[in-house]
């Protein structure tokens, strides 16, 4: 569902992302865990389509992104560290909104039922998403992917800043998505929710991707240690 063949990003002399080989199922979720600056931005962001690779492909249900990033937008949802939303409408307004660009047209139900899928409790959903927490926005941006039934969500520091039930609640709609044969990559500094959620994980180092570990193989603590070994 989601190929990286080669993926290098180069900026100048430096090497942001160097020959990244990696592939991710449909309903698999890969976690890619590494310091600042180590190309796990990079990495989502050729996904995206946001940067031009300098060699090498990605690609999503077999189409290559860099040569085709309007088609392979339409299949892909984004969530970043904060979600982007309209302050001054609500989140049912929002969830219409951003739906519509991706060419679907709910009911106010549809869109309600989606945000309490999402876990957004009802008496928020028509109140002013300026007045929302940073995991209520987290929340909307997951009623988006779910509207979007996008078939690759791409997370980028999802739930840092949440507190541990968000948190929670985050990778259980995260676990959701994927037994419905979502593909998902995301980048997190947050060893322990990454072993709880993920297949697999992926460490990466100075562009590198120098460890690939099945999740169910590995203890929260011995990730750790292999973590602080590898960067
Ligand atoms: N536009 C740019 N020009 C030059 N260097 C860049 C540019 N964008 C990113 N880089 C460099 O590429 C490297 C990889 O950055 P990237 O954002 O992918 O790291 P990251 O793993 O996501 O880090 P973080 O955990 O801090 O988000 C960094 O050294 C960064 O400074």
């Amino acid at each position: 569902m989601l190929t990286a063949h080669n993926l290098t990003k180069q900026y100048g002399d430096y090497t942001a992302l160097n020959k990244l080989n990696l592939t991710i199922q449909a309903g698999e979720i890969f976690a890619l865990l590494g310091q600042n600056g180590a190309g796990k931005t990079t990495t989502i962001n050729c996904f995206l389509g946001f940067i031009q690779p300098s060699a090498g492909d990605a690609v999503i249900d077999g189409i290559m992104v860099a040569q085709n990033p309007t088609e392979t937008k339409k299949h892909l949802a984004y969530i970043p560290e904060t979600v982007m939303l309209y302050p001054n409408l609500s989140g049912v307004e929002n969830l219409a909104f951003f739906s519509s660009l991706a060419g679907f047209n709910y009911s106010e139900q549809e869109l309600e039922n989606l945000l309490q899928k999402a876990g957004l409790q009802a008496i928020a959903h028509h109140n002013r998403v300026g007045g929302y927490s940073k995991g209520m926005r987290q929340k909307v941006g997951i009623a988006i992917a779910i509207a979007k039934k996008a078939k690759v969500l791409l997370l980028d520091e999802p739930t840092s800043g949440l507190d541990p039930k968000a948190s929670n609640e985050f990778s259980e709609i995260l676990k959701e998505l994927s037994q419905n044969g979502t593909a998902i990559l995301m980048a997190t500094h947050d060893i322990f929710r990454a072993k709880e959620v993920a297949h697999r994980i992926g460490i990466m180092k100075e562009g590198n991707l120098v460890s690939v570990i099945d999740a169910s193989s590995i203890s929260a603590n011995e990730l750790e240690q292999l973590y602080l070994q590898t960067i």
